[in-house]
């Protein structure tokens, strides 16, 4: 198995985000896990990752408790792109993770040229585009070669080319057997490259496969959140 939840239990205080929930991935690929806002899906990675702890329940990836396979870097999580330090530049940060990491220059090379960095190692972070940060935080991932990838809401508010540039990396990874779990709210972007989904619904974790019914579901799903302004005229309120 490569991630087993089971008999899980978390809340923030009183508020319940996930009762008696299981999430089972059994073959390497790509998965989405979709929900709306407020939902879960961070507490969700943050919980597999091993930053959170369940209040009862297992979490193991790889056969092991989720927590080891963050020490022996078979597990990369990637949160948004506060992680960087502005004041850095892009060669100091590769070199912090490829010291730790021990990979060669040539890799790290092909890397920077796959995501489009090459140009820019003596910047400092903080003048980068989203996009740029975004390639950056999946490079500094690739460098661990991780078998698990984790990954919150990686598409947002990214331009075309990054995000084709995500892609094609995602695509090839799952190609040579890596497990990706990709939180979105956009199931129509995940769905370009998955059809294998995880919802959030009423605190469990639902395993669901992307058909015509799903669509609507996700519609559903969304557009009871906006009935109230579609019964409204806004400029008379
Ligand atoms: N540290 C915390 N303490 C208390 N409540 C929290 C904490 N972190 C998150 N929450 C609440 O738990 C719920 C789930 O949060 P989470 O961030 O996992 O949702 P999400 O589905 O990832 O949402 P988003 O799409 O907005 O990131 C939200 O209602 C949030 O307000």
């Amino acid at each position: 198995m490569i991630i087993d939840l089971d008999h899980l239990n978390f809340s923030y205080h009183q508020k319940m985000i996930f009762k008696d929930a299981q999430l089972q991935i059994n073959t390497p690929g790509i998965y989405g896990l979709i929900a709306p806002n407020g939902t879960g899906k961070t507490t969700l990675l943050q919980l597999i990752a091993g930053l959170l702890k369940p209040q009862s329940g297992t979490i193991d990836i790889l056969a092991q408790p989720a927590l080891k396979q963050w020490q022996l870097a078979k597990l990369a999580f990637l949160q948004d792109n506060s992680v960087l330090y502005p004041y850095l530049t892009e060669r100091d940060h590769l070199r912090y993770v490829q010291q730790n990491y021990q990979t060669s220059d040539q890799y790290l090379a092909r890397l920077l040229d796959i995501v489009e960095l090459t140009d820019f190692v003596d910047r400092k972070v903080k003048t980068y585009s989203l996009g740029q940060k975004q390639r950056l935080l999946i490079t500094l991932a690739l460098l661990m070669k991780p078998q698990v990838m984790l990954l919150d809401e990686p598409f947002n508010g990214l331009d075309p080319d990054t995000l084709f540039i995500l892609r094609d990396i995602f695509a090839n990874l799952a190609a040579h057997q890596v497990t990706m779990l990709i939180s979105s709210h956009n199931l129509l972007e995940l769905n370009k490259l998955t059809s294998q989904f995880f919802f959030i619904e009423q605190q469990q974790i639902v395993a669901k496969t992307a058909t015509a019914e799903l669509e609507q579901e996700y519609q559903r799903l969304y557009s009871q959140k906006r009935q109230h302004l579609q019964q409204v005229n806004l400029y008379e309120l």
